[in-house]
Formats: structure tokens, C-alpha cells, sequence
């Protein structure tokens, strides 16, 4: 039997706590081989306690003999303590006509104190993912106030777009989702986003010529799936959490298993390639092998991705602006 690991979640009496925990418990994040304690985080409230109480004895109740201990609490030193994984979650959703950045003063303190929290008790080397947003921006925060941990341990959940962009582009070529390699989706969680299939194949074929659609990439492709949040939230009355969790999942599982050479997107510090400023978390190609992501390198970036990559970054520059003062 292996060690457990230990997986923090926060937020975890929330949409996407209750589409995520059960799928982590089952062993569908680390491998069916692996025991888990999870240790959750909810906020000092009774009615957020309360919820976070039933849903640790519907995990009771789910006999998982990979679920090795629960921990339920309201101190993030505790939820944190030797955490090998860490998934932040818990902050305020956006509603209807919200952008994510409206979020962002609000949101901000939880993760200077939470990034506090992860510097003092966690693992030196925990993998740090955020969901909650603004979540590029929040990363960055927490890197900031986790001044011991290795920044390169933190990153931002872009792999909902990275998915999502996915399946837009599997129904317009009428292949299969999981023929697809070598996608991108460059930036920030926000509209601004890149999602960029120009080094794309199926089976080996180019998808960019497969489609041929330059139209259709600038004026449909790229603004459904950076809008597809909204479009959410519009029919749900509520933010995705199925497929949100489904992709932390996804972010956690490929980074500690590995994703056998294919490319998957990350929000990730940047080191200062494709233009980007170092420090900038920014939605890139990764593989991951032995725990590790690597960059992408190299890859061309022609006037209409330039265009699109400094857009998007000059939003994130702002966000970084905008909570300078808290760091
Ligand atoms: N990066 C991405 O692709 C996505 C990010 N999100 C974001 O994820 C976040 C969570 O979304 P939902 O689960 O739908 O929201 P929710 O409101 O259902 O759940 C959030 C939970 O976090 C808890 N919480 C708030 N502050 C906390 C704190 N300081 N410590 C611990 N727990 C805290 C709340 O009590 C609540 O139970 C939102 O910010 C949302 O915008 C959602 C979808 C995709
Ligand atoms: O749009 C939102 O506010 C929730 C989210 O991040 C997404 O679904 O991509």
C-alpha cells in the first residue's frame, strides 16, 4: 500500500467541492492505487460548517478504500498542514454581468492569507492549484505570500478553456476529442484568453488545415470559448462546477502522473519566454513528466497571435497592478 497523500481543498462545502471530493476519494485524480486524506476547508460560519459537515459523511457513507482520513475545518494551517496537494477553490463565484476580474478585491485577501497559510504548514513541495477567481491573478497572490515554496509549485486552472476549446474544435472538424494534440490556450481565465490551434493535429494531420476557417477561428472559435463561462451562468443561473472540477481533476492528475509527451495548458509563473515578463501567471503548453511540468519552447508566434498573447497580458498586468498594494 503507498502512503497517502494529502490533498487540501478549499471551498470544499461548495458547487465545485461537491463535483470534486468524491471524484479525488474515488482515485480518479492519483490513480487507483493511491490512498488519499483529504482535508477541507470552509469558511468560520455555521452554515458553511454545517454543509461541510454533510458532506464529509456522504463521503463517509461512500465507503471509498481509498479514503484514508478526513479532515474538516475553518483554519487554513490546519487544512494546509503537510498538504502534498493543495486545490484552492472557495471564493465568491461571479452571478449574471459579473466579469471574473470583478471579483478581484474581494477575492484577493483569501489568498494573500491563504498563500500565508501554504508558506508556513504545507509540504515544501506542494503542487498548488487555483480555481477560485480572478484565477491567474490569485495564483499569482498566493505565490507572492509563499515566499519559502518554489514559485514554479503554483498555478492557475486554465485547463476548463484548454477542455472546452477542445470539444469546439472536435464538433467543427467532426473528429474525436481525443484524437486531438497540441493545443494551446495562452493567458489569462478570462475573455481575453488565446486558445490557439495552429500547431494542432488529429492523428498526426494538421486540424488548422483540416478546418481552414480563419473566420471562423477570430470571430466564432475564439470568443465562444472565452465566453463560454458566461454562457453558463446565463443557462444555469449558476458557474460551472461539474466541468470545473472535472478539470482540476485533469490539471492535478496529468501533473503528478504525467501526460506521456502531449501537451496540456497551465497557468504557470512565466520565465520570461514568448514576451511574457517573468513572474506573469500565464496560460501555456506544458508537459508533464516525474511531477514536473516543462514549457513548450520555441514555438512560432505569428502578428495575429502577438496581437492576441499581448492583449491578454496587459489584462493580467493590470489585475497585478490592481492588487499590488496587498502583497
Ligand atoms: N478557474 C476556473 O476555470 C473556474 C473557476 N471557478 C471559480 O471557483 C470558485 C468557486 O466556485 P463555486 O464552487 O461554484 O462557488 P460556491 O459559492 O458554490 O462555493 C465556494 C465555497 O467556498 C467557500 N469559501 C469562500 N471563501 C472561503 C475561504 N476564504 N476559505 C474557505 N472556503 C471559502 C464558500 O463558503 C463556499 O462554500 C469561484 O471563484 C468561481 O468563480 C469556477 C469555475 C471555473
Ligand atoms: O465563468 C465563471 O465565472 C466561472 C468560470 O470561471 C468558468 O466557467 O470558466
Amino acid at each position: 500500500m503507498k502512503t497517502p497523500v494529502r490533498v487540501a481543498v478549499t471551498g470544499a462545502a461548495g458547487q465545485i467541492g461537491y463535483s470534486l471530493l468524491f471524484r479525488i476519494a474515488s482515485g480518479e485524480m492519483l490513480g487507483k492505487d493511491q490512498p488519499v486524506i483529504l482535508q477541507m476547508l470552509e469558511l468560520p460560519m455555521e452554515k458553511a460548517q454545517a454543509a461541510l459537515r454533510g458532506v464529509m459523511m456522504e463521503l463517509e457513507d461512500c465507503a471509498f478504500p481509498l479514503l484514508a482520513g478526513m479532515v474538516g475545518t475553518d483554519d487554513a494551517e490546519v487544512a494546509f498542514k503537510d498538504a502534498d496537494i493543495a486545490m484552492l477553490v472557495g471564493a465568491r463565484p461571479r452571478g449574471p454581468g459579473m466579469e471574473r476580474k470583478d471579483l478581484l478585491l474581494e477575492n484577493a485577501k483569501i489568498f494573500t492569507a491563504q498563500g500565508a497559510a501554504l508558506n508556513k504548514v504545507a509540504s515544501r513541495n506542494v503542487k498548488v492549484l487555483v480555481v477560485g477567481n480572478p484565477a491567474n491573478t490569485n495564483a499569482y497572490i498566493a505565490m507572492k505570500s509563499a515566499p519559502d515554496l518554489p514559485a514554479k509549485n503554483f498555478t492557475a486552472m486554465l485547463r476548463l478553456d484548454h477542455n472546452r476549446a477542445l470539444s469546439q474544435l472536435a464538433n467543427k472538424a467532426g473528429v474525436a476529442v481525443g484524437d486531438i494534440e497540441k493545443l494551446v490556450v495562452w493567458g489569462n481565465h478570462s475573455p481575453t484568453m488565446y486558445p490557439d490551434y495552429r500547431f494542432a493535429t488529429v492523428n498526426g494531420k494538421s486540424l488548422k488545415d483540416m478546418i481552414d476557417d480563419a473566420d471562423w477561428n477570430a470571430n466564432t472559435f475564439i470568443p465562444q470559448v472565452g465566453k463560454r463561462g458566461a454562457a453558463i451562468i446565463e443557462a444555469r443561473g449558476l458557474s460551472s462546477a461539474a466541468s470545473a472540477a472535472n478539470a482540476a481533476i485533469d490539471h492535478i492528475h496529468d501533473w503528478v502522473l504525467g501526460t506521456d509527451g502531449k501537451w496540456v495548458t497551465m497557468g504557470v509563473p512565466s520565465d520570461g519566454s514568448y514576451g511574457i515578463p517573468e513572474g506573469v501567471m500565464y496560460g501555456v503548453p506544458v508537459t508533464c513528466a516525474n511531477g514536473e511540468y516543462t514549457r513548450v519552447e520555441g514555438l512560432p508566434v505569428d502578428g495575429f497571435s502577438r496581437a492576441a498573447m499581448d492583449k491578454t497580458l496587459a489584462e493580467l498586468e493590470e489585475e497585478r497592478q490592481g492588487v499590488a498594494h496587498l502583497l
